[in-house]
């Protein structure tokens, strides 16, 4: 065994207080092994002026589509689906979408993500890069029928449950797979009710777009007289390990299902604002127990990785809702980033305490925009950046030091990216 001390910083505990500590992290097996006062490691990474904090979690994000950051903006989610992003994904090859996927992984380390869900496709290419980058991830190859004929359709069920299968503890076990139909409107119902008791059967759990918009919830309310969750529950896609991403327009019935299931719900509150798809019930979600993650969704919704800036706007974006100040307050929207979306995704992470997985951030509060401390909690929900990052772990390897990324050669996948982008937008059009 081989010891990491992370040392001479505060320490945001799972109940939220903040006292001066270091965190000792056993490298190989990657897990904590004491916080608070510790004996010497065997190295040492310091903490001083830092807060360690566990490692954000994002719950929903299409990775790749870091390539599509500022290409269409300013449209509601069907014609911006419809109009500019599915034409341009129809020329994604499995290299734009490696390329993509580094980029986005640079990105979220450099904002001390450690975790994240992403259904796209070419998924053992995303696999692959999680395994270079040190990350942590829950991946699946999100199926969409729309314009495909039955065989084709079928194709890309088959396609997502063979990947779910065979990836599934993947890197060490830090890949764990999802099954991902992309939405209940984008699916046919015939194949869900063929595909969701394989992938039951397969112990793969789902994960899907949810409620997001009226303009999805209003059809399925039309032509089968019940809510959209109702009828996801039907086809058996509400179970415990699920978790589905957006649930905007979820009404008390939909709430109580999922706090009755256990099904979890990931808020993408910036995406929401940006297709103007409205605002969810976060409060109504919490006071029923349903656990509540935080995602970015794609780079071309939002259009960044950050989870500290998605923190900022679900704390404002849910009081703003309400009408009320009081509404998602500061500790809320910092578990949401951290130990909800851990539950979400199933993992041993989320909260800084010996036997977890040692996921963890350390940021640095000597800046001008984190002075003074009165709250550090209130600082990383509404004051901190993701660059505000010093390190980042995951699995108790050290992924940044000093805000250089060590498992990625960050200006080469940048310059990458770029160019994959523009060759990629140039065969579209
Ligand atoms: N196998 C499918 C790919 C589906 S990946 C998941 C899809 O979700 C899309 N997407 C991104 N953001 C959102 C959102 O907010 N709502 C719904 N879909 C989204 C994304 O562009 C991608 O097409 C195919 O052959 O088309
Ligand atoms: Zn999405």
């Amino acid at each position: 065994m081989t010891t990491l001390r992370i040392a001479g910083g505060r320490v945001l505990h799972p109940d939220f207080s903040v006292r001066e500590g270091d965190v000792l992290v056993d490298d190989e097996s990657g897990e904590i092994l004491a916080v608070g006062d510790v004996a010497d490691g065997d190295a040492t990474l310091d903490a001083h002026g830092c807060l360690v904090m566990p490692g954000l979690v994002n719950a929903h994000c299409h990775a790749a589509m870091t390539l599509l950051r500022g290409y269409a903006d300013d449209k509601p989610l069907e014609s911006w689906l419809r109009e500019d992003v599915w034409p341009v994904e129809a020329e994604l090859t499995d290299t734009d979408i490696r390329a993509g996927t580094e980029l986005a992984l640079v990105e979220l380390v450099k904002a001390g993500t450690t975790a994240f869900a992403d259904m796209y496709f070419s998924m053992p290419e995303v696999a692959e890069a999680v395994a270079e980058s040190g990350l942590r991830a829950r991946l699946g190859h999100g199926v969409v029928g729309v314009g495909k004929d039955e065989e084709a359709a079928r194709a890309d069920h088959e396609e997502s449950l063979d990947f779910a299968r065979e990836y599934d503890g993947y890197a060490d076990g830090r890949v764990r797979t999802i099954y991902t139909p992309h939405s209940l409107t984008t699916v046919d119902e015939s194949l869900l009710r063929e595909y969701v008791p394989k992938a039951r059967e397969a112990g793969v759990p789902l994960h899907y777009h949810a409620n997001e918009t009226r303009d999805e919830v209003d059809p399925i309310v039309e032509e089968r007289d019940e809510r959209p969750l109702e009828y996801a529950d039907d086809l058996g896609m509400v179970e415990e390990d699920d978790f589905v991403a957006h649930g905007v327009h979820s009404d008390a019935r939909e709430v109580e299902l999922l706090a009755e299931r256990g099904t979890a719900v990931v808020h993408c509150p910036a995406s929401n604002m940006k297709l103007a798809s409205g605002a969810a019930p976060i409060p109504s979600y919490r006071e029923a127990g349903v656990t509540v993650a935080l995602g970015t969704d794609g780079a071309a919704s939002n259009n960044d990785l950050d989870l500290f800036d998605e923190m900022r706007d679900a704390a404002m974006l849910g009081k703003h809702a309400a009408g009320d100040a009081s509404a998602v307050p500061a500790e809320a929207v910092v578990e949401m980033a951290t130990a909800g979306g851990a539950d979400a995704l199933g993992l041993d992470a989320g909260r800084i305490e010996a036997g977890r997985r040692a996921d963890l951030a350390v940021v640095d509060f000597e800046a001008a925009h984190l002075t003074p401390t009165h709250d550090a909690v209130s600082n990383l929900a509404y004051a901190t950046r993701g660059s505000d990052v010093r390190h980042t772990i995951c699995d108790g390897e050290v992924v940044m030091c000093d805000r250089e990324v060590l498992t990625l050669d960050e200006d080469a996948v940048r310059e990458r990216a770029a160019e994959h982008a523009a060759d990629l937008v140039a065969r579209a059009e």
